[in-house]
C-alpha cells in the first residue's frame, strides 16, 4: 500500500523519491506465531499517519521492526532512507507502549538523560511540553499516574528534531480533556518534512489531526491512504471505515 505527498520544491521530475518509510514484503513469526505475514506499505515525509487495527493484528510488532529493536524478520524494510537499526536510531524517535524510564527518576534527570543519548534532543523544548502538559519536572515518575508518566514519555519522543517519530499507542492512559492539548503539543512540534506515524484505538479523538491512515489486519495492511480521499471515496468517517473493514 502507498501513500503519496505533494512533491517538495527541490524535487526535479525523475529524482529518485526517498520516502520516509518503505516496506516489502515483511513477515515477522514469534515462535510458531505469524505476527506480521508478508506487509508492503509506503509512506511519505510531511505527513500524521494513524495506524489502526484490531487487538493482535501486528501494529506494535510493525513500530518495533521500524524502529530496530525487533531484528529477526524477513523482508525489505527502510526508514528515514536506512536499514532500522543503529544506524537508524539517530533518525528515528520511537515511543513504545510500555514505561521504559527508571521509577526513581525525576523528570527533570530524564530530560538530562535523554539529552546525553540523542544528538537531535532540544532540551528547553522537553522542559515547555512538560510544563504545557501540567507536569512538575521535579516530580518522581513513580509518584505519577500512568496519564502522567505517558505525557512526560510523549514529551520526551516528541523534543527530538527526527526524520520519522513512531508513537505506539501515545494516549491511551491520558484522560480526555487532556487528549487535545497532548496532540497540540505533539503537533507544535513536529516539522513538516517529518512523518509522525501513531499507532491508536482512539480514533476518534486522533481523525482531525491525520493526514493519512493505514488500517492492519491479520498482519498486513488491508486499506492505506489519504483521510480526505477515503471520507469522499466511501462517504463516511475513519471511525466508520474501520468499523466497516472489520466487520
Ligand atoms: N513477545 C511475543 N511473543 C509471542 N507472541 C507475541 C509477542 N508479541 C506479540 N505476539 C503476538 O503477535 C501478534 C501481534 O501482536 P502485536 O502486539 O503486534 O499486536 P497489536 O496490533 O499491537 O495489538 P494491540 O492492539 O492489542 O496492542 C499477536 O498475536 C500476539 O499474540
Amino acid at each position: 500500500m502507498t501513500m503519496t505527498a505533494p512533491r517538495a520544491p527541490s524535487e526535479r521530475p525523475g529524482d529518485p523519491v526517498e520516502h520516509a518509510i518503505e516496506i516489502r514484503g515483511l513477515a515477522k513469526s514469534y515462535g510458531g506465531k505469524r505476527a506480521l505475514d508478508g506487509l508492503d506499505l509506503t509512506l511519505p515525509y510531511g505527513q500524521v499517519v494513524g495506524l489502526l487495527g484490531e487487538n493482535g493484528c501486528g501494529k506494535t510488532t510493525l513500530l518495533k521492526v521500524l524502529a530496530g529493536v525487533l531484528a529477526d524478520y524477513e523482508g525489505e524494510v527502510s526508514i528515514a532512507g536506512r536499514t532500522p537499526g543503529p544506524g537508524s536510531k539517530a533518525l528515528v524517535s520511537f515511543l513504545p507502549d510500555v514505561s521504559f524510564l527508571p521509577d526513581s527518576a525525576r523528570a527533570s534527570s530524564c530530560i538530562e538523560l535523554y539529552g546525553d543519548f540523542f544528538d537531535d534532543f532540544r532540551t528547553e523544548r522537553a522542559r515547555e511540553l512538560i510544563r504545557s502538559f501540567g507536569i512538575d519536572e521535579s516530580m518522581r515518575l513513580k509518584e505519577m499516574s500512568k496519564g502522567m508518566r505517558e505525557k512526560v514519555q510523549i514529551a520526551l519522543a516528541m523534543a527530538r528534531d527526527a526524520r520519522v517519530y513512531l508513537l505506539d499507542e501515545p494516549i491511551s492512559g491520558v484522560d480526555p480533556a487532556a487528549r487535545d492539548v497532548i496532540l497540540q503539543g505533539v503537533l507544535r512540534n513536529l516539522s513538516e518534512d517529518s512523518l509522525l506515524l501513531v499507532s491508536t484505538h482512539l480514533i476518534h479523538d486522533l481523525e482531525s489531526i491525520l493526514d493519512g491512515v493505514v488500517i492492519m489486519r491479520e498482519g498486513r495492511v488491508v486499506l492505506a491512504g489519504e483521510v480526505d480521499d477515503l471520507r469522499a471515496q466511501h462517504g463516511m468517517s475513519i471511525d466508520q471505515l474501520f468499523r466497516e473493514v472489520h466487520r
